[in-house]
C-alpha cells in the first residue's frame, strides 16, 4: 500500500462481513478482532434501529400484538405464567410493546419484573412491576420501578432484540443496544434463567460474530413465531 493511501487510517478495514461466519473463531481473543466486531456491531445497530424507527406506528402495533400472542403460547407451552418470575421490558426506541401481555401475566399469577441498570457496566437488577405502578427514570432515561420495589430473580428473562442471528445448529444470538447488560446478567445468574429474545423478523442478521462474552438465547420469538421448534 502506498504511504499516501495509509494516511488518516489507524486500522485496516474490517472485512469480517465478507467472509464465511465459520471462518471467524469466536474463541480467539484478539484485541484487533474485538475492535472490528464492536465497530461492525455499532454499524448494524444504527442501521437496524433506523429501519425499525421508520416503520409506521400502526405496523409496529400490529407486530407487537402478534409477538404477544406468540410469546403467550411459548409461555403456556412451558408450564404457563402462574408462579413464575418473568422479566420483560418497558418499551423504548420503537421496541415491541409487551405491556398488555405483562399485565395479563400479572393477572394470571406471575411475578412480572423490569430490568434496572443500577451501575453502568454491571449486571442488571430486576424489580417487581405491577400494573399501574408509577415508574421513575433510570439510566438512559429508561422507566424503571422505584428503589423500594422488591428485587426479584427471574426464571424467565425476555430480552428485546435490536438484531438477532440463528445458526444452523439452532443457537440463537442477540444483538442489543451495546451495553453488554444482558450478557453480564445472564452470565452471573445461577441457575441461569431461560432467555427469550423478542424482535422483528427483519432484524435478522447472518451472524453477530459471537464473542466469548456473548450468551446465547434459549429461544427467539418474532412476529412470525418462535424461530426454532424447541421449547425454551
Ligand atoms: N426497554 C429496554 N430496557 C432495558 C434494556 C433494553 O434493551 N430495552 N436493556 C438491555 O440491555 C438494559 C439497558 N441497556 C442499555 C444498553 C446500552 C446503553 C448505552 O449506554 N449505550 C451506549 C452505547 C454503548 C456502546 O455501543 O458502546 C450509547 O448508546 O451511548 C444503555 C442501556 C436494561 N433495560
Ligand atoms: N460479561 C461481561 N463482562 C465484561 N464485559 C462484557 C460482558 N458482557 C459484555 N461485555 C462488554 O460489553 C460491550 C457490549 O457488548 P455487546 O455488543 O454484546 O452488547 P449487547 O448485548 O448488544 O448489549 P445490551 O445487552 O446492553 O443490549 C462489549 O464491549 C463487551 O466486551
Amino acid at each position: 500500500m502506498a504511504d499516501e493511501d495509509r494516511r488518516g487510517f489507524a486500522s485496516p478495514p474490517c472485512m469480517a462481513s465478507d467472509v464465511a461466519p465459520d471462518y471467524f473463531d469466536p474463541l480467539a481473543v484478539d484485541a484487533q478482532q474485538a475492535r472490528d466486531v464492536a465497530r461492525w456491531r455499532r454499524a448494524q445497530r444504527t442501521r437496524l434501529l433506523q429501519d425499525r424507527a421508520a416503520l409506521p406506528v400502526a405496523l409496529r402495533k400490529e407486530i407487537s400484538a402478534r409477538l404477544e400472542g406468540h410469546l403467550e403460547r411459548v409461555l403456556d407451552s412451558c408450564g404457563g405464567p402462574s408462579g413464575r418470575v418473568i422479566s420483560a421490558f418497558w418499551p423504548i426506541k420503537s421496541e415491541p410493546d409487551l405491556r398488555a401481555l405483562m399485565a395479563r401475566w400479572h393477572a394470571q399469577g406471575a411475578i412480572v419484573a423490569l430490568p434496572v441498570v443500577v451501575r453502568p457496566q454491571a449486571a442488571l437488577e430486576f424489580r417487581r412491576w405491577t400494573p399501574g405502578m408509577g415508574l421513575v427514570r433510570g439510566h438512559w432515561n429508561i422507566p424503571v420501578p422505584p428503589d423500594d420495589a422488591p428485587v426479584v430473580t427471574p426464571d424467565i428473562c425476555i430480552a428485546p432484540l435490536v438484531g438477532w442471528a440463528l445458526e444452523e445448529d439452532g443457537t440463537c444470538w442477540r444483538l442489543g443496544f451495546g451495553g453488554g447488560y444482558f450478557d453480564r446478567t445472564l452470565g452471573a445468574l445461577l441457575p441461569r434463567p431461560k432467555a427469550i429474545g423478542v424482535g422483528l423478523d427483519a432484524a435478522r442478521v447472518p451472524t453477530i460474530f459471537p464473542q466469548p462474552h456473548d450468551i446465547p438465547m434459549d429461544q427467539i420469538v418474532t412476529e412470525s413465531g418462535p424461530v426454532k421448534d424447541i421449547a425454551p
